[in-house]
């Protein structure tokens, strides 16, 4: 597969883009400055680092991109020249023999001509698009297309026998079928060279409404047009280019005319690639099929966006294939299938052009996941659809889902994949499709058509089971695995959990995935009220561990580093009362010491297998923001998993004490209280029982202790626990019992508390 230049990382045989956002790999040849001439390529703006726009000025930024704007407007002009061609086809095959029966053949071949060329050629097309000059691929196809177009109509001048007539259409209709299946992967495969990547998103968007929303409306109403405009005239003159059919088929071929000079002359941008070929040995062409397969069987994102995708379009084969006889199993008749059939795509549309404001911020390979499982949770809503109105609800949502997964996948591939395999990558999904779309509609109709209803006689009880039902149920729940297969390949961020991360997202606060770091220490926090005990339990812990040879850094919050101190300052001791400082303000004060704290101190001593022992942590702002200055303690905690990367301790022992006693104790350690410990009884009563719901909740890791128990009591239990969380330590000497020893005789003053704090800070 070539050379892997920078920004991509090779594993198991993938090439996965993880640096240029607007594709790497790409060497584009134009210079794209400004934003008419494209930014493709060469500029850098993450998806984070993107200006988040409003839907409409988010469509009107990717067609100021002159590049994008024309392969836009070649796409809905081939777009139209699809659809027509499909229509056009068809009635001009039908059109020429006589008879329902010959009439109905003559539709059934030109469309299973239509077909046949994804099976034969589907796999090969890719690598066509990632071999060639994408360009000039495009140029050929829509050439040989404009051709052939016009050769259907042509036809007729050269003989009158119907039987040649119909049998060089389909001839005609399988070359055309056969170079789509080039031009679709070299177009896709471009359009993430010609944008940033944080651009695609809407640019699919875009795209995938021309296709699939206005085209196929306004091939319907140019075909009309033809059909009203020109069929009085026909019948007056009696030329044969006038017949309507035939019109629409020339109209068609000069579509394909159209683009192909327009992405030859206005679009040089597409090029550029063969500049980062020159040099090397291209592999064979069997090669590259073989190298291309392999990369998609073998890397987890691409297996599982493959697998998804095809999940979705095998639930919407068998929702097609089982809809007829689903909509009598309703009491309905084709009515009712076709109100069945515009909430599908009723719901595809609202998928594709609302699903991303929807979700907001969660990740796309998430929502990609996540969108499979409500479609095909939705197959099995209308599996046990008692009426017509839970049927259409459940329809619409399949469409919904779908139109997101459709979305998301497209998008992944494009943004993803490198740009060397990318038109492989979507010749796959591309053959994938068409085959499992193919063979579900077939084959449900076939098997709902046998099956009818049957009962299934239970002691005492008759439940008629109808085949459909139980097809739409089988199809549904096959669904629902493979969109979960599917996000265990894909997942982005192991470790948040699924759940909250989509309902924050939907709140517009998605979870930040935690950090990836090397982590080899063990992080113990000790944490509660005031006066609870901590700075002496931390003390106590670190000199045992330290007494067995183990590398221990005993740290605080706030003010563990240099610019964490003078935060600590302003938080307890220069601001003179609680109303010089608001909450928010504090909140992110707090978490701006953590946020550094963390970088600076934490992920270093953890990286260098160091016991990481703190005062206080992130609890302590979720119990005193959260729960004393009654700030959302979702807010409080999404600030703080921001401000730490995810960071979690591996143990918080929380030492519970009555306010009053802990206040009491505080006091008597210092004659000036700080600024939170100011606060009333009713703050710090709230603060006790959030540190205690905290606990309650993830209970595995906390250890809670009665902090009036006497500290060498507390000080045991705490050390026992940490050492079942270490690994066993050689002992090297004598010195560890020297210093056991040591460690038995010291005191616990709160003196050689701020010693071991000294030396942390
Ligand atoms: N279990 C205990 N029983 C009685 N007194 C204790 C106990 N633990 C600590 N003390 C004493 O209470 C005072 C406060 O202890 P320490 O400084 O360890 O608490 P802290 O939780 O770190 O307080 P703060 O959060 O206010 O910094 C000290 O004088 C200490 O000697
Ligand atoms: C980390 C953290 C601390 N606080 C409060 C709790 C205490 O009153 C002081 C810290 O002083 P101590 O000597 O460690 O007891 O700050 C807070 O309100 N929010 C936090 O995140």
């Amino acid at each position: 597969m070539g050379s892997h230049p920078d920004g991509v990382v090779r594993g198991g045989g993938a090439l996965i883009s993880t640096e240029n956002p607007a594709g790497s790999g790409q060497q584009q040849t134009a210079s794209p400055a400004s934003p008419e001439s494209g930014t493709a390529g060469r500029t850098k703006p993450s998806a984070s680092s993107q200006v988040d726009l409003s839907g409409v000025a988010e469509l009107k930024a990717i067609v100021r991109i002159r590049p994008f704007r024309r392969l836009w407007a070649v796409l809905g002009l081939s777009s139209l020249g699809d659809w027509l061609g499909l229509l056009a086809t068809s009635t001009f095959a039908a059109g020429h023999v006589s008879g329902s029966a010959a009439k109905g053949a003559a539709f059934g071949t030109v469309i299973a001509v239509r077909l046949l060329p994804a099976l034969v050629l589907g796999p090969l097309a890719g690598v066509f698009a990632d071999r060639f000059d994408r360009r000039y691929t495009m140029v050929v196809c829509d050439l040989i297309r404009f051709v052939f177009f016009a050769s259907i109509p042509a036809a007729s001048l050269v003989t009158h026998d119907p039987k040649l007539i119909v049998g060089w259409a389909a001839i005609a209709t399988f070359v055309i079928e056969t170079v789509a299946m080039l031009w679709v992967p070299a177009k896709e495969a471009s359009v993430p060279n010609l944008l940033p990547r944080a651009r695609l998103e809407a640019a699919n968007q875009l795209t995938l409404a021309t296709t699939y929303g206005i085209t196929p409306v306004a091939a319907g109403l140019v075909l009309a047009g033809l059909n009203s405009g020109l069929a009085s005239l026909y019948r007056q003159i009696g030329h044969t280019w006038i017949e309507p059919t035939n019109a629409a088929l020339y109209f068609n071929a000069l579509t394909f005319l159209a683009t192909a000079l327009t992405v030859l002359l206005g679009i040089p941008e597409i090029s550029g690639r063969s500049a980062r070929q020159d040099g090397q040995r291209k592999p064979g062409m069997f090669r590259e099929f073989l190298d291309g397969w392999a990369f998609v069987g073998k890397t987890p994102l691409i297996r599982g966006l493959v697998l998804g995708i095809f999940g979705a379009f095998a639930g919407g084969g068998v929702v097609v294939g089982s809809g007829q006889t689903y909509a009598k199993s309703l009491g309905g008749g084709d009515s009712t299938f076709f109100i069945l059939f515009a909430m599908l795509f009723i719901g595809l549309g609202i998928g594709i052009v609302l699903g991303p404001r929807l979700v907001g911020g969660l990740s796309r390979r998430r929502m990609f996941g996540v969108s499979i499982v409500l479609a095909a949770g939705s197959v099995t809503i209308l599996a046990l659809a008692p009426h017509l109105t839970v049927a259409v609800v459940g329809t619409l949502l399949v469409g919904v889902g779908a139109g997101m997964a459709f979305l998301s996948g497209t998008t992944l591939l494009g943004s993803e994949v490198d740009d060397e395999v990318r038109g492989r990558a979507f010749a796959v999904v591309q053959t994938g499709t068409r085959v499992v779309l193919m063979l579900t509609i077939s084959l449900s109709g076939f098997v709902v058509g046998a099956g009818g209803s049957r009962l299934l006689a239970l002691p005492g009880i008759a439940i008629p089971i109808s085949t459909t039902r139980l097809l739409l149920g089988v199809a549904g729940v096959f669904g629902v695995v493979a969109g979960l297969a599917a996000l265990r390949q894909m997942d982005d961020k192991p470790g948040v959990p699924l759940l909250a991360d989509l309902l924050g997202s939907l709140r517009g606060r998605p979870l930040s995935p935690a950090e990836p770091a090397p982590r080899r220490g063990l992080f113990v926090v000790f944490e509660g009220g005031e006066g609870a005990g901590k700075s002496t339990q931390v003390q106590r812990l670190a000199q045992s561990l330290h007494a067995q040879g183990r590398d221990v850094l005993v740290t605080r919050e706030p003010g563990a580093t240099e610019v964490g101190e003078r935060i600590r300052n302003l938080l307890l001791h220069e601001a003179p009362a609680s109303s010089a400082l608001t909450p928010r303000a504090e909140a992110l004060l707090y978490a701006a010491d953590r946020a550094h704290h963390v970088a600076a101190v934490i992920r270093p001593a953890l990286a260098r297998g160091e016991v990481v022992i703190s005062d206080r942590y992130v609890d302590s702002s979720l119990a005193y923001q959260g729960a004393g200055r009654t700030l959302p303690v979702d807010e409080v905690s999404w600030l703080s998993s921001w401000a730490t990367g995810g960071l979690k301790p591996d143990l918080t022992v929380l030492l519970d004490v009555e306010p009053q006693v802990g206040l009491a104790r505080a006091g008597a350690r210092s004659a000036t209280a700080d600024r939170i410990e100011s606060e009333s009884e009713a703050f710090h009563e709230r603060v006790r029982y959030a540190f205690l719901d905290l606990a309650a909740a993830e209970s595995g890791r906390y250890l809670v202790l009665d902090a009036s128990r006497p500290p060498e009591e507390i000080a045991a239990v705490v050390a026992e626990r940490v050492a079942e969380l270490l690994p066993p330590q050689p002992r090297t000497s004598g010195l560890a019992e020297v210093a056991d020893a040591t460690e038995r005789l010291t005191s616990s003053t709160s003196d050689s508390v701020e010693t071991v704090k000294e030396q942390a800070t």
